[in-house]
């Protein structure tokens, strides 16, 4: 891969998240010098009003050299690339309504990415990564696919079955989030840590956060300070009442499991009977980020189309945009820098399955990641939870590739957040219905 002039592709060009990557890749330049920056998009609309948007940022930064490029056309996308960032929504936000709204109506865990919304999610979006994989692989084999399309260790594992020699990084920003939120509540330079973590994608805990600066494990104290004052979000989800009780659960789950700091998302694991009592069955996370991030999205592109000049860029994605380019900074100059990945477990977590697919600290350089494998087993509490969490979801991804109803079922009946094999069928069937133009045939 050369140095210079490299052609970035985002595939999910008209994600709400683009502006966010678009503004890091901006500030950072110098490290990864762009010459074509390629929006693709199924959704010619999403992607026409993102291409306003960047256009827009591209300009008010003074940046001419940079060929921008919106298609629907997979072979103009993929051709000749160096970088692919991959953030899909399959169904998009109106499935993702379905995918918290169908369990609810029976008690169960309504969400994006944890629960059985999580797997109805993770059958519509196997098929569209595993289709932009399939593009890159023809067209553009050397290039380094960056990921966040969700959710992460389901199709994670889809495309390691089916392209076990993909360049790719499969990445979540959720522990970033956490490090940040954490630092700017107890006055911590998040920069100086090394953080020691493990689990599956949005389900893991942190053993040891070393400050380099202060020359000491911080997690303790953290956990301390955790259960005297529950923390406030940070500036990048300001007035967001949903990450409010997300990062308020952070302090209970420490007050009952003072060992470790946990990822705010095993809330929905280990107290389902809250976050259920909590949700409002009616208008729930999609209906909000609809309202929310997608509206202020369509507004930009309305004020530009309108030619206004001033007051047009209004978004804070927190560190999102700059963990993801960092990678790539990380690949191109060979920096062997330090990032939480999803990556085939293979003897990392020593006591936990060979073929999970895990989150870990990894270093990435020219030739991708090298997993940092822990130094002992794991406890039986984690590795109760995660070992019933890989299964499932390994059956989910076995009822995807084999068409299989009876795989799903027993996916469906083996998470966590579900009572009974009974409760499960009606979800699954439920779910099989409402999603009937994604899902493969399950029979
Ligand atoms: N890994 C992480 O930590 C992390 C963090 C934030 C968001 N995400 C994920 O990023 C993705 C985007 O989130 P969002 O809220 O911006 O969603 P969004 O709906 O605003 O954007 C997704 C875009 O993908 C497009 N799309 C859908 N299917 C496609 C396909 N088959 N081919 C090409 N384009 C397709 C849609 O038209 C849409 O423009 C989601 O998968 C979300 O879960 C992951
Ligand atoms: O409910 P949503 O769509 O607002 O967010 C879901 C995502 O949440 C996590 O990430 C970040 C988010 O990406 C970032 O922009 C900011 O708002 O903070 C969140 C965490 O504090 C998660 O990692 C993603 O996988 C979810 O898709
Ligand atoms: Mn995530």
């Amino acid at each position: 891969m050369t140095t210079n002039n490299l052609n970035i592709t985002i595939a999910g060009g008209g994600s709400t998240y683009t502006p966010g990557i678009v503004q890091a890749l901006l500030n950072d330049l110098d490290k990864l010098p762009i010459k074509k920056l390629v929006l693709y998009d199924n959704d010619p609309q999403r992607n026409r009003d993102m291409y306003l948007i960047i256009d827009f940022m591209l300009k008010k930064k003074g940046v001419c050299h940079v060929e921008l490029v919106e298609t629907t056309k997979p072979k103009e996308a993929f051709s000749k690339c160096d970088f692919v960032f991959t953030q899909i929504r399959v169904g998009g936000l109106e499935m993702r309504e379905k995918d918290e709204k169908i369990p609810l109506k029976y008690g169960l865990i309504g969400q994006e990415t944890c629960g059985l919304g999580g797997f109805a999610y993770g059958l519509r979006s196997i098929k569209g990564l595993l289709e932009i994989v399939g593009y890159v692989q023809d067209y553009s084999p050397e290039a380094w696919i960056l990921n966040y399309t969700n959710p992460e260790s389901i199709v994670a594992e889809a495309v390691r079955r089916q392209y076990p020699k993909a360049k790719i990084l499969n990445a979540c920003d959720m522990t970033i989030s956490i490090e940040e939120t954490i630092a700017v509540n107890y006055g911590y330079d998040r920069k100086n840590w090394i953080s020691d973590y493990y689990g599956l994608n949005h389900f893991g805990w942190y053993t040891k956060i070393y400050d380099k600066s202060l020359k000491r494990d911080v997690m303790p104290e953290i956990i301390r300070k955790l259960s005297i004052s529950p923390m406030k979000v940070a500036d990048f989800n300001a007035g967001d009442e949903s990450w409010q009780e997300t990062y308020s659960m952070m302090s209970v789950m420490t007050k009952n499991f003072p060992q470790n700091i946990p990822n705010s998302y095993l809330q929905y694991y280990l107290y389902p009977d809250i976050a259920v009592e909590h949700a409002d069955k009616e208008y729930t996370r999609a209906n909000k980020v609809m309202n929310g991030r997608e509206k202020n999205t369509k507004e930009m592109a309305r004020k530009i189309c309108e030619g206004k000049k001033e007051d047009i860029l209004n978004f804070n994605f927190g560190e999102h945009g700059q963990y993801i380019v960092d990678m790539a900074i990380s690949i191109l100059h060979d920096l062997h820098q330090r990032f939480m990945l999803i990556v085939p477990n293979k003897g990392a977590i020593p006591n936990l399955r060979e073929d999970a697919v895990v989150e870990i600290p990894a270093y990435v350089g020219a030739t991708g990641v090298e997993p940092i494998s822990l130094r002992g087993n794991i406890c039986d509490f984690h590795k109760g939870l995660m070992e019933a969490q890989v299964a499932a979801e390994k059956l989910l991804v076995d009822a995807y590739f084999e068409g299989s109803y009876q795989k799903a079922l027993q996916a469906f009946t083996l998470n966590q957040t579900v009572p009974s094999a009974r409760v499960a069928k009606l979800v699954l069937d439920d779910m099989m219905g409402a999603n009937k133009a994604y899902w493969p045939e399950l029979k």
